[in-house]
């Protein structure tokens, strides 16, 4: 007899059935290729590896997020990926190291422990493209740009940028010399963009900065009101130049796009080290598309540089069309 709860898949896992399945893969390769077009050549990295090699410098977030088990043959542990991006370092600093600049691009399945909001998924298939050794903004406009066609290749109504800046947060953190479990709940009082649980932390730390940080949100004036606020000190100082060249550089390009300043956005701190980059529309509280600078993330493989890039899940794109 055919027990019924065998069929039943877990929570945040599905069958793609053939009208779907067919979508997803059009897409799939026509975002690819329109990678491929830009000069990113294409990877497959593994679904599984060495945790430490697949955890190596991403931070507390990705580590709780990755299903972890025991390698019967080498008794080591083994993970799978929760995101792409690093693996993708690696192999820049490993095994391409003599390129000056590395394009690379890929598509594949990562697992996450927990989905990203109520009733999301829990297997993704993350496509995305990475830039290493270009440190100026010219390879932040370039990621941008290819991640905003991915989304019209989507068919994305609506699409606003978001663009915000690690140095901001990480540059008021150093004034206060704020760090450890202080500043993880700093983290998630913002994240959370809470004005009373801010104020909680006023016994330990001056909160008066980070309020002006929490209201640093809306249209590009804002970058105006954060140079008053904060020009003083030059590390967000140079945080906001760059801010202000994308922003500059996407007018001059008469992009149509809506571009969103959120200053206060530090989801992901723990390896992007600058610029970021979110793209939203409307009827999604979460973002559809992001990316951001991680320099530096390669290091612990023997080559630390410049990296920037962006990831999608395909699954979540060809939903929008
Ligand atoms: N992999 C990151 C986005 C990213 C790509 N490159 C840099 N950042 C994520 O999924 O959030």
């Amino acid at each position: 007899m055919v027990n019924d709860a065998n069929w039943l898949l877990p929570e945040g896992v599905e069958e793609i059935l053939p009208d779907e399945a067919i979508k997803l893969e059009m897409l799939r390769r026509s975002v690819l290729d329109d990678l491929a077009s830009r000069g990113f050549n294409l990877v497959m990295p593994p679904v599984m590896e060495f945790v430490d090699a697949l955890l190596t410098g991403t931070g507390e977030e990705l580590d709780t997020q990755t299903y972890k088990f025991m390698d019967q043959h080498t008794h080591r542990m083994l993970g799978i990926r929760a995101d792409i991006t690093p693996q993708i370092a690696r192999i820049d600093s490993h095994y391409l190291a003599d390129l000056d600049v590395n394009k690379l691009c890929y598509a594949g399945t990562v697992l996450r422990t927990q989905p990203a909001h109520m009733g999301g998924q829990r297997e993704l298939l993350q496509i995305g493209a990475e830039i290493f050794g270009v440190d100026d903004e010219s390879a932040d406009l370039e990621i941008i740009q290819a991640m905003l066609q991915a989304l019209s290749l989507s068919r994305a109504a609506d699409v606003t940028l978001s663009l915000g800046h690690v140095g901001i947060y990480r540059a008021l953190l150093n004034e206060q010399s704020v760090d450890g479990l202080l500043e993880q709940r700093l983290r998630d009082v913002l994240l959370r963009k809470s004005t009373p649980d801010l104020d909680a932390l006023s016994e330990q730390i001056d909160i008066a900065p980070f309020k002006v940080l929490l209201s640093l949100q809306g249209s590009t004036d804002v970058l105006a009101n954060a140079h008053k606020a904060f020009g003083h000190n030059q590390e967000l100082a140079d945080s906001l130049a760059q801010l202000e060249t994308v922003v500059s550089e996407l007018k001059a390009n008469k992009s149509a796009i809506k571009v969103h300043i959120d200053l206060a956005d530090v989801a992901g701190y723990r390896y992007h080290t600058g610029l970021k980059y979110e793209a939203f529309v409307s009827g999604r509280g979460s973002a559809v598309a992001q990316g951001g600078r991680y320099d530096r993330i390669g290091r612990l493989f023997g080559r630390g540089r410049a990296a920037t890039g962006f990831s999608a899940d395909l699954k979540t794109l060809v939903k929008l069309g």
